[in-house]
Protein backbone atom coordinates (compact mmCIF):
# COMPACT_ATOMS: atom_id res chain seq x y z
CA UNK A 1 0.00 0.00 0.00
CA UNK A 2 1.44 3.31 -1.22
CA UNK A 3 1.53 6.21 1.66
CA UNK A 4 -1.02 8.05 -0.34
CA UNK A 5 -3.34 5.17 0.63
CA UNK A 6 -1.96 4.79 3.98
CA UNK A 7 -3.36 8.18 4.47
CA UNK A 8 -6.57 7.86 3.34
CA UNK A 9 -7.23 4.26 5.61
CA UNK A 10 -7.00 6.33 8.38
CA UNK A 11 -10.33 8.64 7.86
CA UNK A 12 -12.91 7.26 10.06
CA UNK A 13 -15.38 7.02 7.46
CA UNK A 14 -12.88 3.67 6.23
CA UNK A 15 -13.81 2.43 9.36
CA UNK A 16 -17.17 0.08 9.64
CA UNK A 17 -17.81 0.67 13.54
CA UNK A 18 -17.70 4.82 12.81
CA UNK A 19 -21.72 5.28 13.94
CA UNK A 20 -22.46 1.90 15.84
CA UNK A 21 -24.48 3.62 17.96
CA UNK A 22 -26.49 5.69 16.11
CA UNK A 23 -27.32 2.55 14.09
CA UNK A 24 -29.05 0.56 17.25
CA UNK A 25 -27.42 -2.24 19.28
CA UNK A 26 -27.94 -5.13 18.00
CA UNK A 27 -25.31 -4.66 14.84
CA UNK A 28 -22.55 -6.74 14.32
CA UNK A 29 -19.22 -5.54 15.51
CA UNK A 30 -17.92 -5.87 12.13
CA UNK A 31 -19.77 -5.10 8.75
CA UNK A 32 -18.93 -8.03 7.34
CA UNK A 33 -20.69 -9.92 10.09
CA UNK A 34 -19.48 -12.95 11.38
CA UNK A 35 -20.97 -16.27 13.20
CA UNK A 36 -20.59 -15.10 17.04
CA UNK A 37 -20.23 -11.37 15.72
CA UNK A 38 -23.65 -10.39 16.71
CA UNK A 39 -22.90 -9.14 20.27
CA UNK A 40 -24.07 -5.40 20.58
CA UNK A 41 -20.91 -2.97 22.05
CA UNK A 42 -23.69 -2.53 24.96
CA UNK A 43 -24.07 -5.95 25.50
CA UNK A 44 -20.24 -6.46 25.67
CA UNK A 45 -19.92 -3.57 28.36
CA UNK A 46 -23.42 -5.51 30.28
CA UNK A 47 -21.16 -8.51 30.73
CA UNK A 48 -18.04 -6.48 32.27
CA UNK A 49 -19.98 -5.53 34.38
CA UNK A 50 -20.14 -9.12 35.89
CA UNK A 51 -16.64 -8.89 36.35
CA UNK A 52 -15.61 -7.66 40.18
CA UNK A 53 -12.79 -5.72 38.96
CA UNK A 54 -14.85 -3.15 36.50
CA UNK A 55 -15.72 -1.56 39.73
CA UNK A 56 -16.90 1.69 39.68
CA UNK A 57 -17.12 0.84 35.90
CA UNK A 58 -20.24 -0.64 36.49
CA UNK A 59 -22.37 2.86 37.40
CA UNK A 60 -20.76 4.78 34.44
CA UNK A 61 -21.88 2.10 31.88
CA UNK A 62 -25.64 2.25 33.15
CA UNK A 63 -25.22 6.12 33.40
CA UNK A 64 -24.24 5.86 29.62
CA UNK A 65 -26.94 3.39 28.53
CA UNK A 66 -29.73 5.70 29.60
CA UNK A 67 -28.25 8.72 27.81
CA UNK A 68 -27.05 6.88 24.69
CA UNK A 69 -29.39 8.99 22.92
CA UNK A 70 -27.14 12.10 23.51
CA UNK A 71 -23.73 10.06 23.11
CA UNK A 72 -24.96 9.07 19.70
CA UNK A 73 -25.79 12.81 18.90
CA UNK A 74 -22.34 13.90 20.18
CA UNK A 75 -20.39 10.99 18.04
CA UNK A 76 -22.51 12.35 14.94
CA UNK A 77 -21.21 16.14 16.00
CA UNK A 78 -17.80 15.33 16.51
CA UNK A 79 -15.16 16.13 14.42
CA UNK A 80 -13.54 13.51 12.49
CA UNK A 81 -10.05 12.87 11.78
CA UNK A 82 -9.33 13.44 8.11
CA UNK A 83 -6.10 13.14 6.56
CA UNK A 84 -6.62 13.58 2.73
CA UNK A 85 -4.21 11.43 -0.08
CA UNK A 86 -1.71 14.43 -0.09
CA UNK A 87 -0.82 14.03 3.62
CA UNK A 88 -2.52 17.12 3.92
CA UNK A 89 -5.31 18.38 6.39
CA UNK A 90 -8.25 20.18 5.39
CA UNK A 91 -7.55 23.95 6.48
CA UNK A 92 -10.88 24.09 8.35
CA UNK A 93 -10.09 21.10 10.18
CA UNK A 94 -10.58 21.75 13.96
CA UNK A 95 -7.94 19.07 14.33
CA UNK A 96 -4.49 19.88 13.09
CA UNK A 97 -1.99 17.45 12.48
CA UNK A 98 1.59 18.15 13.20
CA UNK A 99 3.31 17.94 10.26
CA UNK A 100 7.31 18.30 9.12
CA UNK A 101 8.73 19.35 6.03
CA UNK A 102 8.51 16.61 3.35
CA UNK A 103 11.39 17.57 1.46
CA UNK A 104 15.17 15.82 1.73
CA UNK A 105 18.04 17.13 0.01
CA UNK A 106 20.12 13.85 1.37
CA UNK A 107 21.50 11.52 -1.78
CA UNK A 108 19.23 8.94 -2.45
CA UNK A 109 16.60 10.34 -0.70
CA UNK A 110 15.50 13.35 -3.71
CA UNK A 111 12.53 11.23 -4.37
CA UNK A 112 11.28 10.08 -0.59
CA UNK A 113 8.26 11.63 1.19
CA UNK A 114 10.14 12.62 4.12
CA UNK A 115 10.50 10.06 7.05
CA UNK A 116 8.30 12.04 9.20
CA UNK A 117 5.26 11.07 7.29
CA UNK A 118 2.78 8.78 7.29
CA UNK A 119 4.70 6.53 4.89
CA UNK A 120 5.34 3.07 5.51
CA UNK A 121 7.11 1.90 2.27
CA UNK A 122 9.96 4.38 2.20
CA UNK A 123 13.35 2.24 2.43
CA UNK A 124 16.53 4.38 1.44
CA UNK A 125 19.17 1.65 0.70
CA UNK A 126 22.18 2.96 1.82
CA UNK A 127 21.84 4.36 5.48
CA UNK A 128 25.10 2.19 6.46
CA UNK A 129 27.09 4.39 3.43
CA UNK A 130 25.96 7.38 5.76
CA UNK A 131 28.57 6.10 8.18
CA UNK A 132 31.74 7.68 6.98
CA UNK A 133 29.49 11.38 6.47
CA UNK A 134 28.02 10.20 10.37
CA UNK A 135 31.91 9.71 11.81
CA UNK A 136 33.14 12.98 10.54
CA UNK A 137 30.44 14.92 12.08
CA UNK A 138 31.22 13.51 15.44
CA UNK A 139 34.58 14.05 15.22
CA UNK A 140 33.97 17.62 14.46
CA UNK A 141 31.23 17.67 17.57
CA UNK A 142 33.95 15.92 19.80
CA UNK A 143 36.30 18.82 18.69
CA UNK A 144 33.58 22.29 19.12
CA UNK A 145 33.25 20.36 22.81
CA UNK A 146 37.16 21.15 23.32
CA UNK A 147 38.05 17.84 23.34
CA UNK A 148 40.61 16.21 21.43
CA UNK A 149 39.29 13.61 19.51
CA UNK A 150 43.02 11.98 18.77
CA UNK A 151 42.96 11.24 22.50
CA UNK A 152 43.08 6.96 23.09
CA UNK A 153 40.27 7.00 24.29
CA UNK A 154 38.02 9.06 22.09
CA UNK A 155 39.99 7.63 18.45
CA UNK A 156 37.06 4.91 18.05
CA UNK A 157 34.23 7.37 19.30
CA UNK A 158 33.10 9.09 16.16
CA UNK A 159 32.70 5.61 14.41
CA UNK A 160 31.03 4.34 17.30
CA UNK A 161 28.20 6.90 17.80
CA UNK A 162 27.56 7.06 14.27
CA UNK A 163 26.52 3.52 14.46
CA UNK A 164 24.74 3.97 17.94
CA UNK A 165 22.54 6.54 16.56
CA UNK A 166 21.59 4.67 13.16
CA UNK A 167 20.19 1.75 15.59
CA UNK A 168 18.59 4.64 17.55
CA UNK A 169 17.23 5.48 13.75
CA UNK A 170 16.67 1.94 12.12
CA UNK A 171 13.35 2.52 12.20
CA UNK A 172 13.73 4.10 8.72
CA UNK A 173 14.96 0.95 7.35
CA UNK A 174 12.02 -1.33 8.00
CA UNK A 175 8.74 -1.41 5.98
CA UNK A 176 5.65 -2.46 7.30
CA UNK A 177 5.36 -5.34 4.89
CA UNK A 178 8.88 -6.65 5.71
CA UNK A 179 8.33 -6.24 9.62
CA UNK A 180 4.63 -8.51 9.46
CA UNK A 181 5.98 -10.97 7.27
CA UNK A 182 2.52 -12.55 6.98
CA UNK A 183 1.20 -12.82 9.88
CA UNK A 184 -1.75 -11.25 9.37
CA UNK A 185 -4.75 -14.82 10.00
CA UNK A 186 -7.92 -14.92 9.27
CA UNK A 187 -10.11 -15.53 12.16
CA UNK A 188 -13.89 -15.49 13.17
CA UNK A 189 -13.06 -12.97 16.73
CA UNK A 190 -14.43 -9.82 17.09
CA UNK A 191 -13.81 -9.12 20.95
CA UNK A 192 -10.80 -6.22 21.89
CA UNK A 193 -7.56 -7.69 21.15
CA UNK A 194 -4.67 -5.17 23.77
CA UNK A 195 -0.88 -6.12 23.93
CA UNK A 196 -0.20 -3.36 26.51
CA UNK A 197 3.06 -1.86 28.17
CA UNK A 198 5.14 -2.24 25.55
CA UNK A 199 8.65 -0.86 25.88
CA UNK A 200 9.28 1.99 23.50
CA UNK A 201 13.10 3.69 23.35
CA UNK A 202 12.76 6.75 20.89
CA UNK A 203 14.89 9.74 20.26
CA UNK A 204 13.65 13.36 20.69
CA UNK A 205 13.92 15.37 17.29
CA UNK A 206 14.13 18.61 19.26
CA UNK A 207 17.39 17.90 21.30
CA UNK A 208 18.37 14.21 20.07
CA UNK A 209 18.11 12.69 22.91
CA UNK A 210 15.97 9.59 23.99
CA UNK A 211 12.55 9.53 25.32
CA UNK A 212 11.49 6.56 26.53
CA UNK A 213 8.22 4.64 28.05
CA UNK A 214 5.34 2.13 26.78
CA UNK A 215 2.95 1.71 24.40
CA UNK A 216 -0.64 -0.22 24.65
CA UNK A 217 -2.39 -1.03 21.59
CA UNK A 218 -5.85 -2.18 21.21
CA UNK A 219 -8.19 -2.96 18.50
CA UNK A 220 -11.19 -4.37 17.33
CA UNK A 221 -10.69 -7.04 14.84
CA UNK A 222 -13.13 -7.83 11.74
CA UNK A 223 -11.92 -11.59 11.02
CA UNK A 224 -8.20 -10.32 10.74
CA UNK A 225 -6.07 -10.78 13.47
CA UNK A 226 -2.27 -9.71 13.75
CA UNK A 227 0.15 -11.76 14.97
CA UNK A 228 0.53 -10.58 18.50
CA UNK A 229 4.57 -9.93 17.90
CA UNK A 230 4.35 -7.66 14.94
CA UNK A 231 2.22 -5.26 17.06
CA UNK A 232 5.39 -4.70 19.60
CA UNK A 233 7.49 -4.37 16.62
CA UNK A 234 5.19 -2.01 14.89
CA UNK A 235 6.09 0.39 17.43
CA UNK A 236 9.83 -0.66 16.83
CA UNK A 237 9.66 0.35 13.50
CA UNK A 238 8.43 4.03 14.70
CA UNK A 239 9.76 5.05 17.61
CA UNK A 240 12.98 4.15 16.51
CA UNK A 241 13.95 7.31 14.43
CA UNK A 242 13.57 10.94 15.65
CA UNK A 243 10.23 11.52 16.91
CA UNK A 244 7.87 13.72 18.74
CA UNK A 245 5.60 11.56 21.04
CA UNK A 246 1.82 12.84 19.16
CA UNK A 247 3.46 11.79 15.80
CA UNK A 248 4.54 8.26 17.46
CA UNK A 249 1.35 7.68 18.69
CA UNK A 250 -0.94 7.77 15.11
CA UNK A 251 1.62 5.97 13.58
CA UNK A 252 1.03 3.19 15.61
CA UNK A 253 -2.53 3.31 15.23
CA UNK A 254 -2.41 3.75 11.23
CA UNK A 255 0.07 0.84 10.79
CA UNK A 256 -2.21 -1.73 12.54
CA UNK A 257 -4.98 -0.05 10.74
CA UNK A 258 -3.45 -0.48 7.59
CA UNK A 259 -2.42 -4.18 8.66
CA UNK A 260 -5.85 -6.10 9.76
CA UNK A 261 -8.48 -3.17 8.77
CA UNK A 262 -9.80 -3.46 12.02
CA UNK A 263 -13.15 -1.80 12.91
CA UNK A 264 -11.00 0.45 15.65
CA UNK A 265 -7.77 0.88 16.65
CA UNK A 266 -6.32 2.54 20.15
CA UNK A 267 -2.77 3.32 21.20
CA UNK A 268 -2.00 4.41 24.10
CA UNK A 269 2.25 6.36 24.76
CA UNK A 270 3.21 7.15 28.45
CA UNK A 271 6.88 8.51 27.56
CA UNK A 272 9.61 10.48 30.07
CA UNK A 273 11.65 12.66 27.84
CA UNK A 274 14.89 13.02 29.06
CA UNK A 275 15.06 16.54 27.62
CA UNK A 276 12.40 17.93 30.23
CA UNK A 277 14.68 15.08 32.96
CA UNK A 278 18.44 15.60 32.07
CA UNK A 279 18.12 19.16 30.86
CA UNK A 280 15.67 22.45 30.24
CA UNK A 281 13.18 22.23 33.14
CA UNK A 282 14.51 19.26 34.67
CA UNK A 283 11.44 17.60 35.74
CA UNK A 284 12.28 14.33 36.55
CA UNK A 285 8.93 12.39 37.48
CA UNK A 286 7.20 14.09 34.73
CA UNK A 287 5.34 11.37 32.16
CA UNK A 288 3.81 12.49 29.12
CA UNK A 289 0.52 10.66 27.42
CA UNK A 290 -0.38 10.84 24.44
CA UNK A 291 -3.52 8.70 22.60
CA UNK A 292 -4.95 7.64 19.44
CA UNK A 293 -8.40 6.76 18.85
CA UNK A 294 -9.54 5.75 15.56
CA UNK A 295 -12.79 4.40 14.48
CA UNK A 296 -15.26 3.00 17.05
CA UNK A 297 -12.49 3.63 19.95
CA UNK A 298 -13.43 7.10 18.67
CA UNK A 299 -17.12 7.11 18.33
CA UNK A 300 -18.23 4.52 21.40
CA UNK A 301 -17.06 5.81 24.65
CA UNK A 302 -17.90 2.31 26.53
CA UNK A 303 -15.28 0.62 24.00
CA UNK A 304 -13.10 3.47 24.98
CA UNK A 305 -13.45 2.81 28.00
CA UNK A 306 -13.04 -1.08 28.07
CA UNK A 307 -10.21 -0.58 26.49
CA UNK A 308 -8.59 1.88 29.51
CA UNK A 309 -9.80 -0.19 31.96
CA UNK A 310 -7.84 -3.24 30.38
CA UNK A 311 -4.98 -0.90 29.69
CA UNK A 312 -5.04 0.64 33.61
CA UNK A 313 -5.68 -2.57 35.37
CA UNK A 314 -2.61 -4.19 37.07
N1 LIG B 1 4.85 18.19 21.78
C1 LIG B 1 6.05 17.66 21.99
N2 LIG B 1 7.05 18.44 22.40
C2 LIG B 1 8.24 17.87 22.62
C3 LIG B 1 8.49 16.52 22.46
N3 LIG B 1 9.79 16.27 22.78
C4 LIG B 1 10.30 17.47 23.14
N4 LIG B 1 9.37 18.44 23.05
C5 LIG B 1 9.43 19.87 23.35
O1 LIG B 1 9.99 20.60 22.32
C6 LIG B 1 10.10 21.94 22.82
C7 LIG B 1 11.23 22.68 22.17
O2 LIG B 1 11.14 23.98 22.67
P1 LIG B 1 12.25 25.13 22.45
O3 LIG B 1 11.86 26.30 23.30
O4 LIG B 1 12.41 25.36 20.99
O5 LIG B 1 13.57 24.44 22.96
P2 LIG B 1 14.25 24.56 24.38
O6 LIG B 1 14.70 25.97 24.63
O7 LIG B 1 15.31 23.52 24.42
O8 LIG B 1 13.03 24.23 25.35
P3 LIG B 1 13.06 23.67 26.84
O9 LIG B 1 13.01 22.18 26.75
O10 LIG B 1 11.81 24.24 27.46
O11 LIG B 1 14.32 24.15 27.50
C8 LIG B 1 10.23 21.77 24.33
O12 LIG B 1 9.08 22.34 24.93
C9 LIG B 1 10.24 20.26 24.53
O13 LIG B 1 9.67 19.88 25.75
C10 LIG B 1 7.40 15.70 22.01
O14 LIG B 1 7.51 14.49 21.82
N5 LIG B 1 6.21 16.31 21.79
ZN1 LIG C 1 13.57 16.96 23.49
Amino acid sequence: MSASELNEAIDDSNFPQAHILSRGRNNSICSTGSASGNSSLLDRNLSQTDDASAGSVAGNVANEAQSDGAVSKAITNRPKLVIKANGTIPENDSIRTPMTPRTSTTPGHENCTFHHDLELDHKPPTREALLPDMARSYRLLLGGLGENPDRQGLIKTPERAAKAMLFFTKGYDQSLEDVLNGAVFDEDHDEMVVVKDIEMFSMCEHHLVPFYGKVSIGYLPCNKILGLSKLARIVEIFSRRLQVQERLTKQIAVAVTQAVQPAGVAVVVEGVHMCMVMRGVQKINSKTVTSTMLGVFRDDPKTREEFLNLVNSK
